[in-house]
C-alpha cells in the first residue's frame, strides 16, 4: 500500500507513533545508542536505570543502555548502567530473566522483590474498606500495582544515583495502549520508541541476543490469576497484525476499526494529565 492509499486515520497515527517508512536494524541502533549517549552527557546525569523481566522488549532496551554507557566513557564521561531484576515473589521465567540480564552486561544489578508492597498495598486497601465487583477485577487492578511497584523501585534507584529511567514502551504498545498508566509508562527516556514488535526483535537479532529470547512470546506477567499470559491473547490481536497496520501493510478492515478505537480510547496514556 502506498501512503496516500492509507485511511486518513492510519497515517496520522503511524506519524504520531514515529513509525519510519523504511528501516535499518544497524542505523537504528545507532540512532538509539547516540540518543541515550547524548541524554546522559547533556542532563549531567550519570547512570541509567532499567527493569530486566525476561522479554524482548527490555533486552534489547538494555543492551542499547550498555552500549550508551561505554560511549560516554570513550569520551572520557562518566556514566552506569543499573539492571533491575523486579520479580513478583517467584517468577516463572526467572531463567530467561537472568540470561537477559547476562546478556546486557550491567554494571550493577539490583533485585529487588516487588512483592511485600504490592500485597501490603492490597491488605491496606482491603483494611480501608475499598472493594472489587469480583476477584478477576481486584487481579486486574493489583497487576497495575505491580507495574508501578517496579516504577517506584526505579525512581528510588534512579533518585540516589543521580540516574534517569529507561522505558521500553515502543509503537506496537503504544498504539494499544497496552502499558500501565505512570508505571511501566512511568520514565525519563523511551529509546525504543517508533519501533513495531518486529523490529523491536530485529534489533535485538542485530544486537547478539539468544535466538529463543528474541522470538520469546510477549507476556506483561501481571495477572497472578492467569501467569505469563500472552500479550496477544489479552489483546485480541496478533503483533504481526499491529506491526502491519502500523507499517502501512494491508489489514483486515476490522483490525484497522479496532485499532484506531484502542488508540483513541488511550489517548490519555500518551499524554500529560488532563486540566482544565
Ligand atoms: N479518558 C480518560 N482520561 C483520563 N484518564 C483516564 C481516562 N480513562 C481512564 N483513565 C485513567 O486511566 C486508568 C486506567 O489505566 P491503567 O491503570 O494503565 O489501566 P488499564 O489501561 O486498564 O490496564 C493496563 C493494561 O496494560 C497492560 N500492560 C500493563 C503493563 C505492562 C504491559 C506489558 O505489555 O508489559 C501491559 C495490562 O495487562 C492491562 O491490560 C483509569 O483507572 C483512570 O484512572
Ligand atoms: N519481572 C520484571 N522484572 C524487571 N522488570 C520488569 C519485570 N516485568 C516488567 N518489567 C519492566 O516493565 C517493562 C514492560 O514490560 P513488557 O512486558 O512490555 O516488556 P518485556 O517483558 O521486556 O518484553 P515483552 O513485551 O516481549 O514481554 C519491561 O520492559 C521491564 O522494563
Ligand atoms: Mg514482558
Amino acid at each position: 500500500m502506498t501512503d496516500t492509499e492509507l485511511s486518513r486515520d492510519r497515517r496520522e497515527i503511524i506519524r504520531d507513533l514515529e513509525v519510519s517508512a523504511d528501516f535499518d536494524a544497524h542505523a537504528e541502533i545507532e540512532r538509539r545508542v547516540s540518543f541515550l549517549a547524548e541524554r546522559l552527557t547533556t542532563t549531567g546525569t550519570t547512570a541509567l536505570v532499567l527493569g530486566i523481566s525476561g522479554g524482548v522488549d527490555s533486552l534489547t532496551a538494555g543492551r542499547l543502555c550498555r552500549l550508551a554507557v561505554d560511549r560516554v566513557r570513550a569520551a572520557g564521561g562518566t556514566a552506569e548502567y543499573i539492571a533491575m531484576r523486579l520479580p513478583h515473589g517467584e517468577q516463572k521465567d526467572e531463567d530467561d530473566a537472568t540470561r537477559a540480564v547476562g546478556f546486557t552486561e550491567p554494571d550493577r544489578l539490583l533485585t529487588v522483590d516487588i512483592r511485600p508492597a504490592t500485597e501490603a498495598m492490597a491488605a491496606s486497601l482491603r483494611a480501608a474498606g475499598m472493594t472489587y465487583p469480583d476477584e478477576g477485577v481486584e487481579d486486574f487492578v493489583i497487576g497495575n500495582v505491580k507495574a508501578r511497584q517496579r516504577m517506584i523501585a526505579q525512581y528510588a534507584v534512579a533518585g540516589g544515583v543521580r540516574g534517569l529511567v529507561v522505558g521500553t514502551d515502543h509503537a506496537a504498545e503504544a498504539v494499544t495502549g497496552f502499558f500501565t498508566k505512570y508505571g511501566d509508562g512511568g520514565a525519563d527516556l523511551v529509546p525504543l520508541t517508533g519501533l513495531t514488535k518486529r523490529r523491536v526483535r530485529a534489533v535485538a537479532a542485530t544486537l547478539g541476543a539468544p535466538e529463543d529470547l528474541v522470538h520469546k512470546i510477549p507476556t506483561a506477567d501481571l495477572e497472578s490469576l492467569s501467569p505469563q499470559k500472552p500479550d496477544e491473547e489479552a489483546l485480541g490481536l496478533t503483533y504481526e497484525r499491529i506491526d502491519d497496520f502500523l507499517e502501512g501493510l494491508p489489514v483486515p478492515a476490522s483490525v484497522e476499526e479496532a485499532l484506531v478505537a484502542r488508540y483513541r480510547a488511550t489517548a490519555h496514556k500518551r499524554a500529560l494529565p488532563t486540566a482544565p
